[in-house]
């Protein structure tokens, strides 16, 4: 239906008559949510679950590149976790559980309704590595607590979300409380270098055990962003539907080395920091509306001004000026476009030698929208001089896009969890702007979702793999609660309204 509006965009602007999408979108049903009233709806994050949390902190688990790992303290982390939490390794009838490939972890909690369909929660235990030690608050391994931050690499990413499943599936089962529906956790040990050691043979486990189908899959991924998005207030609870596509290119320029007092005219290096250049300088074009993204924001819509709500209403309408005003933050702008990375940068032998070789390495995360293919062949014609060599080193195709209707169950698990932590939040799909482990287990569900429960403020997606990683001491008591009652909610047949889990939350 189309309808005439007469809107006033500046003082100076003669009102403009737009035909315009009517989109009662501002009219749409509050979400919905639910959740029980009870004791056992609130796990506190005591003493001694902060501890854990500190400690897992400790274990330098990191991995630096396919094969180069700290597989001692990997495996010292994964001892940690078999001590630590005695009711899901030992107690539990309920619980089956086996190291894989002797660093990753593979749980099933038996539900007590084997008509439903089982789901899977993944994380990772390995982290990336330190670098700009001296610019950190609190030492990087320390789990220090400072102003009510918890500093450490891997709080954000992803041993949150490992010790948050943890305390949540061990907070049940002492509770004595069963699931109905059954579950698998997987902690894969090297998503960190993408490798095929840790999730991948996981997933090969899963299969041979006759494992098909699972009802849906939930791994680390978009969070609850503040203050992020421009013009937008409040929490919005970011949830990666599907996950962009990567390219790693080589680029590489070879010509005769020579005597550095007879140079030629240009060297590999200016042959090739020019095509790096141009790479930059054009950036691939922005893909706004032509996908998921489109629904994020219209999903926005209840936190913005009503001039806000036309302009998204009609993104066909405002797709240049809207990619622009996104394009201006690196987080937003990932949203919308294939971006392109220079992340290494290699040449030369010797002073006063004419290098043979020049190389860098070129990463793009692929929109949705796009295909490998398309985006190798605009950087083709962008660098436009044969004597660049490219080669894709590596490379995966966007994923599909998970459901994220009304009727999509694993959608409304989630939504419903996340209002329940954080009930003035509005809950968006969302394209993962970074890699998971998910690829290796998309051929068990179409319903795929990549959220992890960290609060995030302006100058915190920087802490992703940066300095000063961290968390408030208040989040890690949300992301343990939002796990305990997802994992309460994936038993609910349907939804109901929404109330919080507990007035301090
Ligand atoms: C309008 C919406 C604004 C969106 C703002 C986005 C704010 C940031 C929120 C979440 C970002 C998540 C990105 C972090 C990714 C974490 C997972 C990870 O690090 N994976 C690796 C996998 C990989 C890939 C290639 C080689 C080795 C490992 C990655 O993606 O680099
Ligand atoms: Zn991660
Ligand atoms: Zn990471």
């Amino acid at each position: 239906m189309l309808r005439m509006v007469r809107l006033t965009l500046t003082e100076d602007v003669e009102a403009v008559v737009l035909i315009v999408r009517t989109v009662h979108l501002s009219q749409r049903p509050a979400q919905t949510s639910q959740c029980r009233q009870t004791d056992s709806d609130f796990i506190p994050l005591n003493e001694e679950r902060l501890q854990r949390f500190q400690k897992a902190l400790g274990f330098e688990s990191v991995s630096r590149d396919s094969g180069d790992s700290n597989t001692d303290e990997i495996f010292k982390f994964g001892e940690f976790i078999i001590a630590s939490f005695p009711h899901i390794h030992r107690h539990s009838p309920l619980v089956t559980w086996e190291r894989v490939n002797n660093l990753s972890l593979l749980y099933h909690i038996q539900g007590n309704d084997p008509s439903l369909k089982p789901y899977l929660l993944m994380a990772h235990i390995d982290v990336v590595p330190v670098t700009n030690l001296d610019q950190w608050d609190a030492p990087p391994f320390s789990g220090e607590v400072k102003d009510g931050f918890i500093y450490g690499r891997g709080t954000i990413d992803d041993k949150n979300n490992v010790m948050g499943i943890l305390e949540a599936t061990e907070f049940m089962l002492s509770s004595n409380i069963k699931p109905k529906r059954s579950f698998y956790i997987s902690f894969g040990h090297d998503e960190e270098t993408r490798g095929n050691a840790g999730a991948s043979q996981v997933a090969n486990l899963l299969r041979q055990k006759g494992v098909k189908e699972v009802e849906f899959i939930v791994d680390e991924g978009m969070t609850v962003l503040e203050g992020i998005i421009d013009g937008v207030a409040g929490p919005v609870a970011s949830v990666g539907v599907t996950e962009k596509g990567i390219v790693l290119l080589n680029l590489s320029v070879e010509l005769p080395p020579g005597h550095s007092s007879m140079p030629p005219r240009e060297t590999a290096i200016g042959i090739l920091a020019r095509a790096v250049l141009r790479l930059e300088e054009n950036p691939h074009p922005s893909m706004l509306g032509a996908g998921v993204e489109t629904d994020m924001f219209e999903s926005l819509v209840p936190k913005m001004s009503y001039l806000q709500r036309v302009v998204i209403s009609n993104i066909w309408l405002f797709r240049y000026p809207l990619s622009w005003l996104l394009s201006r933050k690196p987080s937003t702008n990932a949203v919308i476009r294939t971006v392109t990375a220079v992340t290494i940068f290699n040449s030369g032998v010797k002073f006063n030698m004419i290098p043979p070789l020049a190389e860098a390495k070129v990463n793009h995360r692929v929109h949705p929208s796009q295909t490998i293919q398309e985006v190798v062949d605009y950087d083709r014609a962008v660098i436009n001089d044969p004597r660049v060599k490219i080669e894709v080193v590596y490379s995966m195709e966007p994923h599909p896009v998970a459901g994220h209707g009304e009727s999509d169950f694993g959608y409304q698990v989630l939504r419903t969890s996340v209002r329940q932590i954080w009930p003035e939040a509005v809950v968006v799909p969302a394209i993962m702007v970074g890699n998971t482990d998910t690829f290796n287990f998309l051929n068990f569900s179409t319903n795929v979702y990549r959220f992890s429960p960290t609060h995030m403020f302006p100058g915190d997606p920087e802490r992703f793999h940066g300095i000063n990683e961290r968390m408030s001491v208040k989040n890690y008591e949300q992301v343990i609660n939002f796990f305990y009652h997802l994992i309460r909610n994936a038993d609910q047949a349907g939804l109901s309204p929404v109330h919080s889990a507990h007035p301090d939350l």
